[in-house]
């Protein structure tokens, strides 16, 4: 299978040693801005684009794929809402993969928070605590976007980032941001009661599991009917 990378920052370098390294893949090339090269640079005989980039890289991403039809693995974070709407469009037209966090635990991470939060929400407090690299250029993190659309699927409940001089209301979620040295990725929900404290909490050791779940995620998208997959999809099967 062959590749097309966007972005080759930490992850794309990452991604394009994963697939060097690997006995079916083949890695066709990089569009990235600090080589000024796109996608329509490379040679157009690939399989699968993954991006790992930027969200200014989008628009170049849709127009490329517009003319020349392939699976898309979305990774980049920090998409606006309109961004996010262009990608559904998108995927009506080829398979698209997008998530926020490829790791196997997030994406478990995921089905834990819809069973146990109608249980806990109307007598817990819930917060959201998320830690990254000094790096990062997006707050909140797209995994903790992500674990609150979980938490609150239907989008009923306020959102609080960062507090400032104000109390805890009832029908808050609060979502916090923190950034330093090197932390790859840590996501904590937390579960407050009277006289309880239930929190679960995600590390992320390594770079290179969000790197393993992204091929995994292009192997199985180049088999599928246009459409918009994320992670339960690639692992669990399409619900
Ligand atoms: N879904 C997942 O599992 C994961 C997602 N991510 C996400 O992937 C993305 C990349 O992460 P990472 O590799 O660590 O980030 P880096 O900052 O190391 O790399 C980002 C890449 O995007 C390019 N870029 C930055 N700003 C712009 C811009 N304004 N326009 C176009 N291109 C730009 C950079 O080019 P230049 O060097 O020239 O600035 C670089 O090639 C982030 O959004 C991150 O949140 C990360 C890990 C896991
Ligand atoms: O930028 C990162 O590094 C990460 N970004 C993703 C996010 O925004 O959730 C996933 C992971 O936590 C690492």
């Amino acid at each position: 299978m062959k590749i097309a990378i966007v972005g080759y920052g930490k992850m794309g370098k990452l991604i394009k040693k994963t697939i060097e390294e690997s006995k079916d893949m083949e890695c066709v090339g990089v569009a990235s801005p600090e080589e000024s090269k796109d996608l329509t640079d490379l040679p157009s005989d690939f399989d699968a684009i993954i991006d790992f980039s930027h969200p200014d890289n989008l628009s170049g991403i849709l127009s490329y794929v517009e003319k020349n039809p392939k699976a898309v693995v979305i990774a980049t974070t920090g998409f606006t809402e309109e961004q996010i709407r262009s990608i559904e469009a998108l995927s009506q037209k080829v398979p698209v993969v997008y998530t926020a966090n490829f790791s196997l635990g997030v994406t478990v991470f995921q089905q834990v928070l819809k069973q146990i939060t109608p249980i806990l929400r109307d007598t817990f407090d819930i917060e959201i605590i998320e830690k990254h690299h000094r790096l990062k250029l997006d707050a909140p993190s797209g995994t903790a976007k992500m674990l609150l659309s979980a938490i609150d699927e239907n989008n009923e409940r306020e959102k609080v980032y960062g507090r400032e001089g104000n109390s805890k209301r009832k029908e808050e979620i609060g979502i916090h941001s923190i950034r330093g040295g090197t932390i790859v990725g840590e996501h904590t929900v937390l579960f407050t009661g009277d006289d309880e404290v239930f929190e679960i909490t995600h590390q992320a050791h390594s770079k290179q599991i969000f790197a393993n779940g992204a091929v995994v995620a292009a192997k199985f998208a180049v088999k599928q009917e246009p459409g918009l997959y994320d992670m339960n999809d690639v692992l669990f099967g399409k619900r």
